[in-house]
């Protein structure tokens, strides 16, 4: 076969034996997924894995390419498998189910493949399958895509970074203060216009959910009276509008776009570090107003100022005869062109006056509808890099042997990378682990063997002292169940002591999380703390139990037990804005990170820091976050 020669004298003879081998795992079968999986068998791995909790839809055909119109609703993983059957010469073995279902797919399931390839397109299902690769040390290629841009990461447990190296962005709210008072970007004028001002106009029901809350990300009480007073004010808009009255549309105009912004001008405080708003002017209010022309204006094209206006005007003229007519609330979908052209009109002006750039109609849609279209081609080219790269991952490359894992490479595309403007894909080195990383430095790891009889007659008490003995540990540890976040035990929280691990709802699967809560003294010099995985014992086990063997060793922490900040930096690397959050721009929420019950003082450099140098070292930047609103798939 040609594929065979071919791939024969790209790795040699011995080295496709070795492929044949191989056992692959692809998690996803979606865009990125379906590329893998194409690609994977053209690489001709012995057996080929695919999982995938969902089934076909619509808007997926554009790109997942082994998908036809009469495979809507069925599972995707399965129509992958047989709609390559024809070019096949792996072993494909597809399932579908959560690949976070212990149950369905246990750690000694993922031990059998050599390699595995994500394709994935959340950072719940991406921490899971980065957490068991760094279990079993099993390499992971870690990939994804937005629009354009792409990257592949890949992960060698101990040697490189892993997912959980590097912050990762998931901005997608704004503090109260910043929508309502102080816009500095012109995405934060879309919330306002998507979020606040459209539902106070045009739905029925619009207590303002955002200011029932005491959070509004400033203490400035001056503020805060002014937002609250001008959600009331709003209320007298809302009866222009039911009331079907044209004749007061510059009213609406004049209080939202010169009066409430004057008041904010009063507010001396919030210009002291910021360039100050300037109202709309009463003469471009005007002029609009007498220019009815309706004209048809590009999407593509930026409007001016006057156009703005005139087309907000308008749109306020539509949604109005529609409110009359259904009487009911109308919803902002980014397809109904009056709801998009409020909001992208009150948002431009809006923007305008904060002095911030103007965007086209197109880009608030894309915006405003929170998204950023998949392109298959983006999908192909990441797919095909992630599986070039298992190659050297795998070692299977006489030209180009890997001697260590930092010589492998990761991809980004250029935008994403600082260092080449003017190529689309940069391939930097990969980075060491982060030391500070939670997930790949500062926790041992190991797999506890256990008998269904040990689980229903081993108290959590008896479980803790074997643990404190085997491993050394000091009289107070404790230990959290990591699945959910539950804490077992600790020395102040002995209530579950007496309990049998059954009772606890311990069994196959489960990951605790085993630390020292002592430290040493003024040092804050701690035993690492160990994450075990409980696996069912196959056959009979001495005792019921069998802990596995750990070289046990210390982390120190520098800082002072009552300075908690960067223990947070490092446990929630995810998102500071959370702290004050109200608006939500995306209800599509990722879970907070496993990794948040490290009880212990952290070092001075945060995780952040720390990749911060590393990525200088390396030259790499982030990767991109589209207006912090939009996820890599
Ligand atoms: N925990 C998980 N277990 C198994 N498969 C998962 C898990 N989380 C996500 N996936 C799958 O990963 C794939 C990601 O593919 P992709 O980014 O193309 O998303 P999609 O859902 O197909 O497309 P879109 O979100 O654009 O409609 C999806 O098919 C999704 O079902
Ligand atoms: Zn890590």
């Amino acid at each position: 076969m040609a594929r065979e020669s071919n791939l024969i004298k790209i790795v040699g003879k011995s080295n496709y034996e070795k492929l044949r081998s191989f056992k692959c795992l692809i998690v996803g079968a979606g865009g990125i997924g379906c590329e893998l999986l194409k690609d994977c068998i053209l690489m001709e791995f012995g057996e080929i894995h695919i999982v995938d909790l969902d089934t076909i839809d619509l808007s997926n055909l554009n790109r997942q390419f082994l998908f036809r119109q009469r495979d809507i609703k069925r599972p995707k993983s399965t129509v992958a498998v047989n709609a390559v059957q024809y070019f096949n010469n792996s072993k494909l073995v597809p399932y579908q189910g959560n690949v976070m279902d212990n149950a369905q797919f246990p750690l000694n399931w993922f031990k059998q493949f050599d390699i595995i390839f994500n394709g994935l397109d959340n950072l719940a299902a991406r921490r899971y399958v980065n957490k068991m690769s760094q279990f079993l040390s099993t390499p992971l290629i870690e990939s994804g895509t937005s629009g354009f841009d792409g990257y592949i990461q890949p992960i060698i447990p101990g040697k490189t970074e892993c997912f959980d190296c590097t912050k990762k962005e998931t901005q997608k709210t704004f503090p109260v203060c910043t929508i309502r008072s102080t816009p500095s970007q012109s995405i934060h004028c879309i919330a306002w216009a998507k979020n606040f001002l459209f539902g106070q106009l045009f739905t029925f029901d619009n207590d303002s959910e955002n200011d029932n809350g005491n959070d509004w990300g400033t203490d400035d009480q001056a503020e805060i009276e002014r937002i609250k007073q001008e959600t009331g004010e709003l209320s007298a808009l809302k009866n222009i509008i039911t009331a079907q009255d044209e004749s007061r549309i510059e009213q609406i105009l004049k209080k939202l776009f010169v009066d409430d912004i004057e008041k904010l001008l009063q507010i001396e405080n919030l210009w002291k570090t910021r360039t100050k708003p300037v109202p709309l002017s009463i003469l471009i209010i005007e002029k609009a107003l007498h220019n009815n022309s309706g004209a048809h204006l590009n999407e593509n094209s930026l409007w001016t100022i006057e156009e703005q206006v005139n087309k907000f005007i308008q749109s306020i003229k539509s949604l109005m005869l529609r409110l009359k007519k259904e009487k009911i609330d109308i919803e902002f979908h980014k397809d109904d062109k009056d709801t998009l052209e409020f909001v992208a009109t009150a948002a431009n002006i809006r923007s305008f006056i904060f002095n911030i750039p103007m965007k086209t109609l197109f880009d608030i849609k894309q915006i405003a509808g929170n998204i950023i279209p998949a392109i298959a081609t983006t999908n192909a080219i990441i797919a095909g890099l992630s599986t070039l790269t298992s190659l050297r991952v795998l070692n299977l490359l006489c030209y180009a042997a890997t001697k260590s894992a930092t010589d492998l490479n990761m991809a980004f595309t250029a935008k994403a990378s600082n260092l080449s403007q003017d190529r689309y894909i940069s391939n930097p080195k990969l980075a060491p682990s982060n030391p500070y990383c939670p997930v790949s430095s500062r926790v041992n790891r190991g797999i506890i063997q256990i008998t269904e009889m040990g689980l229903s007659t081993i108290s959590l008490y008896q479980l803790t002292n074997l643990l404190r003995e085997k491993y050394i540990f000091p009289e107070e540890v404790s230990i959290l169940d990591t699945s959910d976040n539950r804490l077992l035990y600790d020395f102040d929280f002995d209530d579950l002591e007496g309990k049998k691990l059954t009772d606890l709802s311990l069994g196959e699967g489960s990951v605790l999380l085993f630390s020292d809560e002592e430290g040493d003294g003024t040092d804050l010099k701690f035993k690492k703390p160990i994450e075990f995985y409980f696996e069912i014992a196959s056959g009979p086990l001495e005792n019921e139990i069998l802990l596995p063997q750990i070289e046990s060793s210390y982390i120190t922490a520098r800082r002072s037990l009552h300075d908690e900040t960067s223990e947070q930096d490092l446990r929630e690397p995810q998102d500071k804005s959370k702290e004050d959050q109200t608006i939500i721009l995306d209800e599509d929420e990722e879970t907070a990170p496993e990794n948040k019950r490290l009880k212990r003082p952290l070092p001075e450099e945060s995780a952040d820091e720390v990749t911060e140098e590393i990525r200088k070292k390396n030259k790499i930047s982030e990767p991109p976050a589209e207006d912090n609103v939009i996820e890599l798939d």
